[in-house]
């Protein structure tokens, strides 16, 4: 596939001297859906300013569509929409109207077969006629993406497009960023919601305090750092983990019905049959066991301690 965005060696200093990116590198491919995945303060919204023109690289480069994002500003800044975190738009005017004006600025010709396609696609036609103020929070949201899309973008930016919103709200959401897919633009969205990079990514990056500290097709990535938790289902509660267990640290639930074990499946051993042996060794009877894959929270928590740990 194709790169739509470059990235290479992209710093940003804050006049305050911080360095809030410390020599990014990375390619999005056309298609995709990216999420660039970190915790509060990782740099996350300032790489995006720099790639819609908001705010200026301190080094680097970035290239969108092909277009140098500072000698071809326009050019960049056409391909792209971008969805910000704070929803501001006027609230008194019509939905309708402040999706074509959107239009208007990027100097395209009123088109409104395909404003008509974005509403509906969104789910705003009926409401095409309201003012923004009369709006639910999640028609709002739906209305800023319909701005962005307004001049034909190949590259969506989405700066946390379900912060703050119920989990009803969320799920929409996500269906939403699924179906924009289909259509062939660009998805990049930021989150610190582990569960949301998950759900819709075909890739992603993880950033921490300026650095990308990896980029991963998502299932490769789960493949690759995920560790398993087996749960032992016992016959028979037990009071305490015995003394015999230590060496697999695993724990007992709270009504002693179920241990569980943390192995890593990549592991020469797991200690999963040493462990089952173990149990019989002990006359330790078990009904059922299960496992299941560590989400994509565990593992960042586990790359963020290892950093810590370096
Ligand atoms: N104008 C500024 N001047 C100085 N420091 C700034 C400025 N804007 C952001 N920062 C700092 O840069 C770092 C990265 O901020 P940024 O907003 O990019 O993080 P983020 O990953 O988007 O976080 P969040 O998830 O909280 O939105 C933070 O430590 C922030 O305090």
């Amino acid at each position: 596939m194709a790169s739509i965005i470059e990235i290479k060696g992209l710093t940003k200093r804050y006049a305050s001297g911080f360095e809030a990116l410390k020599g990014v590198d990375l390619s999005i491919e056309e298609g995709e859906i990216f999420a660039l995945l970190g915790p509060n303060g990782a740099g996350k919204t300032t790489m995006i300013s720099i790639i819609c023109g908001i705010a200026r690289a301190s080094g680097g480069s970035v290239t969108v569509a092909g277009h140098d994002i500072v000698r071809d500003y326009r050019g960049a800044r056409t391909a792209i929409g971008l969805v910000p975190q704070e929803l501001h738009t006027d609230q008194f005017e019509q939905v309708i109207d402040t999706v074509r004006l959107s239009r208007g600025l990027f100097g395209l010709p009123r088109n409104d077969a395909y404003v008509e396609k974005i509403l509906r696609d969104l789910s705003l036609w009926d409401k095409r006629n309201n003012r923004i103020i009369e709006l639910s929070g999640g028609m709002k949201r739906r209305v800023m993406i319909a701005k962005a899309l307004s001049h034909e973008p190949r590259v969506l930016f989405l700066d946390e497009p379900t912060a703050g919103v119920d989990v009803e709200l969320r799920r929409d959401m996500w269906k939403l960023i699924g179906e924009l897919r289909q259509t062939g633009v660009t998805i990049i969205l930021t989150t610190h919601y582990i569960e949301e990079a998950e759900e819709m990514a075909d890739r992603v990056g993880v950033i921490n305090r300026g650095e990308l500290m990896l980029v991963e097709e998502k299932t490769a990535l789960m493949k690759k750092l995920g560790k398993k938790t087996l749960s032992v289902v016992l016959a028979d509660p037990m009071e305490s983990v015995p003394a015999e267990l230590a060496e697999w640290n695993v724990t007992l639930n709270a009504d002693g019905h179920e241990i569980e074990y943390i192995f890593d499946t990549q592991a020469e051993r797991t200690g999963v049959s040493s462990l089952l042996r173990k149990l019989g060794d002990l006359g330790i009877g078990y009904k059922d066991l299960n496992t299941k894959q560590s989400s994509l929270e565990d593992i960042f928590v586990s790359l963020v301690h290892q950093e810590k740990a370096a």
